[in-house]
């Protein structure tokens, strides 16, 4: 698991490990280990030239010092044909730091004051830069460029090679420590070397930004609970629900799907497949003829009509809007009204895509478990039902754990908000942790990839997980099968489905080695 701290508690773990350390040993830890990261990347670089983008606190402060251990290190080598620190801000550099890159034999372009030459000497420098450091804010940076420095990094970062390896000490410089603020100017890196503990950057709607993620160690110890985190391949086997030798189809999970009409025909065959696929002890299909016809053809394993279920997927392919239509068929309008049975039984629920509609506030019974899992646009239009405003895609895709969190609050429901990032947000009374999943293939951006998640998050809520760990496992599961589907390429929804039982083997095989 990798867990991201907000950086007031980031700040309030290093003033008590700094009460109990020598002055300047946390940086020294910081910068240690960031040089340690920069000597590998330049180990199979000849004459590699080294330049580092240094704001005025202490993320220029770790740069400095960082720039000072390589070029005392290279003293004896030789390797280095250059290492070089420039000065962005007006308000100088972190004293000691700059002391000892200087000492070191650290090239120093000073561009505080704004002369055009020095400015033209550093992009001089960065044009021919291998690796490039930028150390000019961290976790007291805002977001994009501040009015002072603006002009500088613009210029500095247009001249660098485009073949260059940005290193972005702690965060990219310009990305929202909070990862809430998206589209801010500023640094995007090959590679984030952070000290201590995650931040929500590293983990949130910024993440693509900071290119790998390697946390080096200085020794902080949280008190707090984390803001947000990532489920590992181990994580999500250890809550993957196995079945054991006492366990029958019943105890397994049956989940009940209530999915498409006479012209949706397509969702319930994925969202049941997916469930089936993904070892539910059974599903059974509540559906108007054609889409049971469908169902029936297609998954032999499911079974029909009314019945004992443990938790329901309702939503995929429904169309709510028939209740108001007077020509509507007969068995649409009927589907409806299965579907707000399912929301009112008081049974966990995932409620997708049409089911969204049918919601206006809390799900009846108080205390069913609910997993919400709409897409941006499906967000804007329940949240704009339940707060009586107008919110709309971009207000959501602006500020997603923001406006998933008031879904959330409001619905007393966990909210897996679908993306190229997608979101797992409990109500904040929870207290737990926002789940964040990045790495799913873009092309699972495909129509029937939802209907493929919201069965198979269905089949972990029948098994008994509860909403925020059946988002968190279905959203990573997903992901997982859609490289499973059909690696670095495109992939159909139904082949994302077939690929569960085989993306699930490989992580319980993994995590049992
Ligand atoms: N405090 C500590 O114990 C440790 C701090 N560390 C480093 O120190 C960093 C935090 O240092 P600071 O609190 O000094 O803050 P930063 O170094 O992150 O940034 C503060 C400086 O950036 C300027 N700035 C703020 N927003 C800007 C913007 N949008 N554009 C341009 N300039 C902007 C400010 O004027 C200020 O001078 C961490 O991110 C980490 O890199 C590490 O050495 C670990 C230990
Ligand atoms: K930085």
């Amino acid at each position: 698991m990798i867990a991201a701290w907000g950086v007031e508690d980031v700040r309030a773990a290093e003033k008590a490990a700094m009460a109990d350390l020598p002055d300047g040993e946390l940086m020294a830890r910081a910068a240690k280990g960031l040089a340690k990261v920069l000597e590998a990347r330049i180990s199979d670089v000849p004459e590699a030239r080294v330049v580092g983008l240094v704001g005025s606190g202490g993320n220029g402060g770790d740069t400095l010092f960082a720039l000072a251990r390589l070029a005392r290190a290279d003293e004896r080598r030789e390797l280095l044909a250059g290492i070089a620190a420039v000065l962005v801000s007006d308000r100088g550099a972190h004293e000691a730091g700059l002391a000892t890159a200087r000492e070191a034999g650290v090239d120093v372009v000073d561009l505080s004051g704004g002369a055009d030459d020095a400015l033209d000497a550093a992009c001089d420098l960065v044009a021919e830069a291998d690796v490039l450091v930028d150390g000019i804010t961290g976790i007291g940076g805002s977001p994009g460029w501040s009015d002072s420095v603006a002009g500088r990094c613009r210029a500095l970062f247009d001249a660098t090679d485009d073949e260059a390896y940005v290193v972005a000490v702690d965060l990219p410089s310009g990305a929202d420590p909070a990862g809430l603020v998206l589209d801010s100017e500023g640094v995007w890196a090959d590679e984030t070397v952070t000290f201590g503990v995650a931040k929500p950057v590293h983990l949130l709607g910024t993440a693509p930004r900071c290119g790998l993620l390697t946390l080096v160690d200085i020794g902080l110890e949280m008190a707090t609970a984390p803001v947000a985190e990532t489920l590992d391949h181990d994580d999500v086997a250890a809550l993957w629900p196995v079945p054991g030798p006492d366990d029958d189809k019943y105890s397994r999970g049956v989940l009940g799907v209530v999915a498409g009409g006479e012209s949706y025909t397509g969702a319930p065959v994925l969202a049941v497949t997916a469930a089936v696929a993904a070892g539910a002890g059974m599903v059974r299909y509540l559906g108007p003829p054609t889409p049971t016809g469908l169902v029936r053809a297609t998954v032999p394993e499911a079974v029909h009509g009314t019945g004992r279920v443990q938790a329901w997927t309702v939503g995929p392919g429904l169309d709510a809007s028939v209740a108001e239509d007077d020509d509507a068929d007969e068995g649409d309008v009927r589907q409806v009204t299965t579907a707000r049975e399912a929301l009112d039984s008081g049974l966990p629920c995932v409620v997708d895509a049409g089911a969204l509609d049918l919601l206006d506030g809390q799900r009846p019974r108080a205390g069913a478990r609910t997993l919400l899992t709409p897409h941006a646009g499906e967000l804007a239009r329940l949240l704009s039902r339940v707060e009586d405003a107008e919110i709309t895609r971009e207000d959501v895709t602006a500020d997603p754990v923001g406006h998933a969190r008031r879904a959330a609050n409001a619905l007393h429901a966990t909210v897996l908000l679908k993306g190229s990032t997608t979101y797992v947000v409990p109500p904040e009374v929870s207290g737990l942790p926002v789940r964040v999943s990045s790495d799913a293939p873009a092309w699972l951006a495909t129509a029937g990839s939802g209907d493929v998640l919201a069965g198979l998050a269905g089949m972990l809520l029948a098994a008994g997980l509860d909403p925020y760990d059946a988002g968190g496992v279905a959203a990573t599961v997903h992901g997982l099968a859609g490289h499973e589907a059909n690696s670095g390429g495109p992939v159909r929804a139904l082949d994302v489905a077939h690929a569960l039982p085989r993306t699930i083997t490989a992580l319980l095989r993994h995590a049992a080695s």
